[in-house]
Formats: structure tokens, C-alpha cells, sequence
């Protein structure tokens, strides 16, 4: 056991073993997004890990550095000042709690709403003009790259619709939303062996998450059914793509949401964006029947994005949500 003379702060966060380098996962598919071969190899990635990177991907990296450089100034104000834009639920700043049944980790954030291709006008957060200008210049970009991504998707998938998936986010009542976070560095525990769990293991409910962050890692993705933690390394030019709970029942379990979390580092702060595309509250989620074979059932009761979410909201963080969808286990 770990006795620590003075305990810091980090008392209600869980710990976990400190990363190593032969933690590191070399392996993250690469998908070159402005190749032909893209569509394919997205497909490829999402069925072995359910998670991939995007490079050439066409957003100028001064819209990545202007909303990061605005994120850190906001994450530098006063306590005080941070908390006026709180509470996180249902949009706005949030410190360690995480989702309302008990999770904690060692980071805060903002929890915004996403209309159409904006920051939601009926969330008064971020309330500066220029932090506000410049997540929705980066929400705006970050969309088409979803956008993209799920079209190319489709077409790896071969659907002959190639809009099948994209059109489920960006039309009406498109369920997108947007989060900027910020894990400070802990250096209360610096070689201790152990790290503040700075996002706890979780698969994202929507279809797919969107993750672009600063130089420094954090991000570990679970390989073979959650058997071995791996950490990604850190690229601040690319895009990070998770598969979704929602995504994996509309391809009936082919693709499989992928289980991540964040640790966090002793010495640097990790600022992430994350653009969740999910679809509209009324939306069957039910498999794609252009991939279902002849006779081949639904794995999943039928349900609703409404109805899922709403579900998942009660649930924690580290729970298997798609469970009481699954109609045996598999
Ligand atoms: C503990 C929770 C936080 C979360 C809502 C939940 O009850 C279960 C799902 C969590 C999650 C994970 C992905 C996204 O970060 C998020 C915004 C989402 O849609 O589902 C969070 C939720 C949250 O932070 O409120
Ligand atoms: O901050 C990160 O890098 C990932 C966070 C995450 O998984 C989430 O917000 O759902
Ligand atoms: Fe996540």
C-alpha cells in the first residue's frame, strides 16, 4: 500500500498504476482523411479497436491553437470567477464531479450544447466574445470533419446512401455536444508509481466523439475487451475518432464502442476538446439494414437516442450501458 505523508487533494479521485513507456501504443490506425483509401480504412479501424487517428484532415492548425490558447485563459481565472459559469448540468463549468451519480476526477471543464454548427446561442457559456468566436470557429471545423468521417464511413460500410449516418447528426435535432477539458498536472504524486484518474474509464454513448488535444498525453484506450490499458500518444495536429455506443448497435455490434479514460501527468496540463455527434432525441437506434444479413437479427431491444441517453444519464461512469439493451449477452 501507498502511504502518503501529507494526502493532497486528490483523496475522492481514484488512483491508477502511472503509465510507463511500454504502455505506449504504437499500433493507433492512421487514417489519411483526404485519401481514397480513407473509407476503408476507417472501416478497418473501427472494427478492430473502435478508434482511430485522422491526419490530413484540412483544419488549419490556427483554429486548434487560437480555441486551446482561449480554453487555457479560461482555465487560469479565479475559482470564483470559473464557478459563475457552472453549474456543468446542464451545460456550463463543472470541477472534478463528473455526471450526477458520484463520479470524480482530477480535472474541470465546460459542458456546452451545439446547435447546428454553433455553440448553442441558449447556453449563455463561454461568455467572452473572443473564447466564445473561437470554439465556434473550432466547433464549425471539427463538425465537417465528423461529417466527413461518417460519410466515409458509410461508403467503407457500403451503404449506398452515403449521407446515412452523417445526415442522423446534422439534421434536425442533431444531439451535438461539446466539451472542453482541462486536467491540471499532479504533482503531489509524482513518483508515487501511481496517477489522479483524470476521466475514468467509460464508452461514449452518440455515435462517434471527435478528440483533439494539446501536446500532452494522457488518453488510454482499453484493447482486447478491456484486458490491457494502452496509452496514445499525444498528437496536437490530429484528430482522435471514438466509436460510440449508438454506432456500435447501427452496425449490430460490428463496430464496438471503444473503452477509454484519462490519467493524468505529474508535470504538464492536458486541455482536450471533444465534439460528441449524436443524433436526434427521436431517432431509432436500431442496425443499419443494409447491414444485417438475410435472417440476421437486431442483437438490441429497440430504442430511441432519447430514450438511451436518458438511461445512460442514470448510470456511472465506468458502467456497461449498452447492457440492458443487449438482448443476451454477447
Ligand atoms: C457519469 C456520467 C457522465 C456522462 C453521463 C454519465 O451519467 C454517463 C455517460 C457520461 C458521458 C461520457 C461521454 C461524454 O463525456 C458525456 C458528456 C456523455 O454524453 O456521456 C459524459 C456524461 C457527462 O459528463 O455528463
Ligand atoms: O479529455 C479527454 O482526452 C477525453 C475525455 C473523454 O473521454 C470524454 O470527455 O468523454
Ligand atoms: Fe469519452
Amino acid at each position: 500500500m501507498v502511504v502518503l505523508a501529507n494526502p493532497p487533494v486528490v483523496d475522492q479521485i481514484p488512483l491508477l498504476r502511472s503509465p510507463g513507456p511500454r504502455d505506449t501504443f504504437s499500433g493507433v490506425p492512421v487514417v489519411d482523411l483526404s485519401s481514397p483509401a480513407a473509407a476503408r480504412a476507417i472501416v478497418d479501424a473501427c472494427e478492430r479497436f473502435g478508434f482511430f487517428k485522422v491526419v490530413n484532415h484540412g483544419v488549419p492548425a490556427a483554429t486548434m491553437g487560437r480555441a486551446e490558447s482561449e480554453a487555457v485563459r479560461f482555465f487560469a481565472q479565479a475559482q470564483a470567477d470559473k464557478d459563475r459559469a457552472g453549474p456543468a448540468y446542464p451545460f456550463g463549468y463543472g470541477s472534478k464531479r463528473i455526471g450526477l451519480n458520484g463520479d470524480m476526477g482530477w480535472l474541470e471543464y465546460l459542458l456546452l450544447a451545439v446547435d447546428s454548427a454553433s455553440l448553442s446561442d441558449a447556453c449563455p457559456v463561454p461568455s467572452t466574445a473572443a473564447f466564445r468566436s473561437a470554439l465556434n470557429e473550432y466547433v464549425a471545423a471539427v463538425r465537417k470533419v465528423a461529417v466527413r468521417v461518417l460519410e466515409a464511413m458509410a461508403e467503407g460500410l457500403g451503404i449506398a446512401d452515403a449521407a446515412a449516418l452523417s445526415s442522423m447528426v446534422t439534421g434536425a435535432g442533431g444531439d451535438q455536444v461539446f466539451r472542453v477539458n482541462h486536467y491540471p498536472p499532479c504533482p503531489a504524486l509524482q513518483g508515487l508509481g501511481c496517477s489522479a484518474t483524470g476521466f475514468g474509464e467509460h464508452t461514449d454513448p452518440q455515435l462517434i466523439s471527435v478528440l483533439r488535444s494539446n501536446g500532452t498525453s494522457g488518453l488510454q484506450i482499453a484493447l482486447r475487451d478491456g484486458a490491457q490499458w494502452v496509452s496514445v500518444p499525444s498528437d496536437r495536429d490530429a484528430f482522435f475518432v471514438n466509436v460510440g455506443d449508438s454506432l456500435q448497435v447501427l452496425t449490430n455490434g460490428r463496430f464496438k464502442s471503444v473503452k477509454h479514460r484519462v490519467v493524468t501527468n505529474s508535470l504538464k496540463s492536458r486541455v482536450s476538446f471533444i465534439y460528441f455527434a449524436g443524433p436526434a432525441l427521436e431517432q431509432r437506434i436500431v442496425p443499419l439494414p443494409e447491414l444485417l444479413a438475410e435472417g440476421e437479427e437486431s442483437l438490441y431491444k429497440e430504442f430511441t437516442w432519447g430514450e438511451y441517453k436518458k438511461a445512460a444519464y442514470k448510470t456511472r461512469l465506468g458502467d456497461n450501458r449498452l447492457a440492458q439493451f443487449e438482448k443476451r449477452s454477447i
